[in-house]
């Protein structure tokens, strides 16, 4: 998985200097280096454009890499709207998106994200692009959440689904969280009101259409 990874990476996504740059600076907070892989940014960033998505939600903000990606999508018409535990992580990601030109864009909710999902809905705010990527035990709820918040056809895009590749492969090093995205990606595949695919890029994006009601 990592060789084919680093081969479509290489050829199809090469981090820009803004994007080598983000990474950085995330090492030098002594934040982890868990972004999304390249391609999944770039993936991500051609389904806001293609869809023509203006009102982004994400789960999960880290340094802002994958915010990047999202806003990258919707150019400058678009919001970003963006749930992160970490005070810390909010504010550098909100450093990172202004050096790329998206600082007016975006806004960064802090705490539990579940909390930050309840007061969304309670202001009956409605998004058009999801993008999941926190703590994985939790994706089951936000999931449900972004189905509320979404508008017909919305798209919601979640994260790590392969878990290194041990959801599909028993030999493959077992993670914390294997059994929570093999619960997750069943629940996306059956729901009555999504229509699902995993896209095996990265760490897996599973990539699930909200129905018309
Ligand atoms: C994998 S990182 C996100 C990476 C980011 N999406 C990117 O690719 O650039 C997961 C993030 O979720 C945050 N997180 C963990 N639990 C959370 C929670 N309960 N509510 C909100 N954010 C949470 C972590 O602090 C971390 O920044
Ligand atoms: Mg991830």
């Amino acid at each position: 998985m990592k060789k084919m990874n680093d081969y479509i990476d290489s050829v199809f996504a090469p981090n820009d200097a803004l994007l080598k740059e983000v990474t950085a600076s995330i090492k030098e907070n002594g934040m982890p280096s868990i972004s999304v892989s390249p391609s999944s940014g770039k993936l991500l960033t051609m389904l806001v454009s293609i869809s023509g998505a203006l009102n982004v939600l994400e789960i999960g903000a880290l340094g802002g890499y994958s915010g990047i990606c999202l806003a990258r999508g919707f150019g400058s018409n678009g919001k970003l709207t963006s749930l992160e535990l970490e005070e810390k992580y909010a504010k550098l990601a909100e450093n990172n998106l202004a050096k790329a030109g998206f600082g007016n864009q975006v806004t960064y909710l802090t705490g539990p994200a579940r909390k930050s999902l309840e007061k969304l809905e309670e202001n009956q705010r409605q998004f058009d692009f999801f993008f999941i990527d926190a703590d994985k035990e939790n994706y089951k709820h936000y999931l449900e959440h972004c189905i509320k918040l979404a508008e017909p056809g919305a798209l919601i895009v979640s994260d790590n689904v392969l878990a290194g590749g041990s959801v599909v492969d028993d030999t493959s090093k077992k993670k914390r969280y294997t059994e929570d995205m093999r619960h997750f990606n069943e629940l996306a595949a059956n729901h009555p009101q999504l229509e699902s695919l995993l896209i095996p890029i990265g760490d897996g994006l599973t990539v699930s259409r909200v129905k018309e009601k």
